[in-house]
């Protein structure tokens, strides 16, 4: 069998098509990588030894202008293209994570007549897939409550969750400080703003290096491609010692699922992705989601995590690096919340989600053939 997947953008949409990926292959289908030329996944997905090949493609501009012509030109080239490849590569299947790539990528797969599935991560679905939910075969939904935006016909939709890259689950600890060069016998804070970084949280970290270095704490810290020479900067000119084994300012990290493994609290944004792998390895967490999300889709996100007592939930508009610290302290001090509240995220992790969504696959194929 093989398929074409696209998704992109953004890691959050790029991981769990890589999961979804990494999957069929093991059952032996082929698999090919459509994904943006110009956008994170034409670095992140050849690294795997997928085979990938990059679109050229503009995004909805958000009113009318000059850049609508050369949004619908590139487009509709991309298009062209994506029809082009999944006719040559013989792709049984067009399988889509959202972002704008999958826009043109799964609607080819449509027009083609070939089986097509698209996966929503966000409790809001995101524009592509709200295009692409009525012309699909099967829509896999991690919420529930997303249906409610796709108006389509319910028989065609699964909830499946979230799925998450085996080896984000199968990380062993001991492993994860060996390849971070961390010392086991200390607690360790991850701060990560999702796979672009975020400014406002490396704006407000300055006071939790001070407490982590007076307190033989680690600290790995993900900034995000942009922003790093920046933060660098900013914390050399507040006189923290960078140099310290304690701390570690990583701009993008590959490897993942090291930094989870050593991570004994995890200072995030709540991207649905994040938040999947956050409780698939039970780890507490302080969730501080991006406002600017869309239908501020990452506070609901959050707020689930936040019910069941697996998070501590800090509005952007509220945040500073004194309350952020006031936070870590009441968590990372008490080592009864800490292992109740990855207790409490353990028991929302969905560790069937890449198997429901690769048995949704395997019904359509039974089913059409
Ligand atoms: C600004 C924006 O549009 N955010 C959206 C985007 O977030 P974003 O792309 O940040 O996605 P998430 O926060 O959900 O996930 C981040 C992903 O990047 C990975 N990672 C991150 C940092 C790093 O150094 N290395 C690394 O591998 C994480 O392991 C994770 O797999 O997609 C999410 C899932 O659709 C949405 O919920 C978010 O609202």
């Amino acid at each position: 069998m093989k398929a074409v997947i696209t998704g992109g953008g953004t890691g959050g949409h790029i991981y769990p098509a890589l999961a979804i990926a990494e999957e069929l292959k093991k059952r032996g289908w082929e698999i090919l990588y459509l994904g943006s030329k110009q956008r994170m996944e034409a670095e992140i997905v050849p690294k795997t030894g997928c085979d990938f090949i990059g679109l050229s493609l503009r995004p909805l501009p958000r009113n009318i202008s000059f850049k609508l012509f050369s949004f619908l030109f590139y487009n509709l080239k991309a298009f062209l293209k994506a029809l082009k490849i999944i006719k040559s590569f013989k792709a049984d299947f067009v399988i889509g994570t959202g972002g704008f790539v999958a826009g043109p990528v799964v609607l080819a797969g449509v027009m083609l007549g070939r089986k097509t599935i698209i996966h929503e991560q966000n409790a809001y679905p995101g524009i592509t897939n709200k295009l692409l939910a009525r012309f699909v075969n099967k829509v896999c939904l991690n919420f529930a409550e997303s249906a409610d935006y796709l108006k389509v016909n319910t028989q065609k939709v699964e909830i499946t969750g979230n799925p998450v890259r085996p080896k984000i689950i199968n990380t062993d600890r001991k492993k994860a400080y060996q390849s971070l060069n961390l010392n086991p016998e200390l607690k360790t804070i991850l701060i990560t703003g999702g796979s672009l970084g975020a400014e406002i949280i490396n704006q407000n970290i300055k006071e939790l290096y001070q407490y982590a270095l007076e307190n033989e704490i680690q600290i790995i810290h993900l900034t995000g491609r942009k922003n790093y020479e920046k933060v660098k900067n900013n914390l050399k000119s507040s006189n923290l010692n960078l140099e310290n084994p304690l701390i570690k300012v990583i701009d993008y990290l590959d490897e993942m699922e090291f930094a989870l493994a050593a991570a004994d609290l995890i200072i995030s944004r709540a991207g649905a992705t994040a938040l999947a792998e956050i409780t698939s390895c039970a780890k507490a967490s302080i969730l501080i989601p991006f406002a600017a999300a869309a239908e501020n889709h990452q506070a609901v996100n959050a707020k689930t995590l936040a019910k069941k007592g697996a998070a501590a939930v800090i509005e952007e508009s509220e945040l500073s690096g004194e309350l952020l610290l006031k936070k870590v302290i009441d968590i990372i001090e008490d080592e009864q919340k800490l292992q109740s509240m990855a207790a409490a995220a353990e028991s929302m992790s969905q560790k069937n989600a890449l198997k429901n969504i690769i048995k949704a696959i395997e019904n359509l194929n039974k089913k059409n053939n």
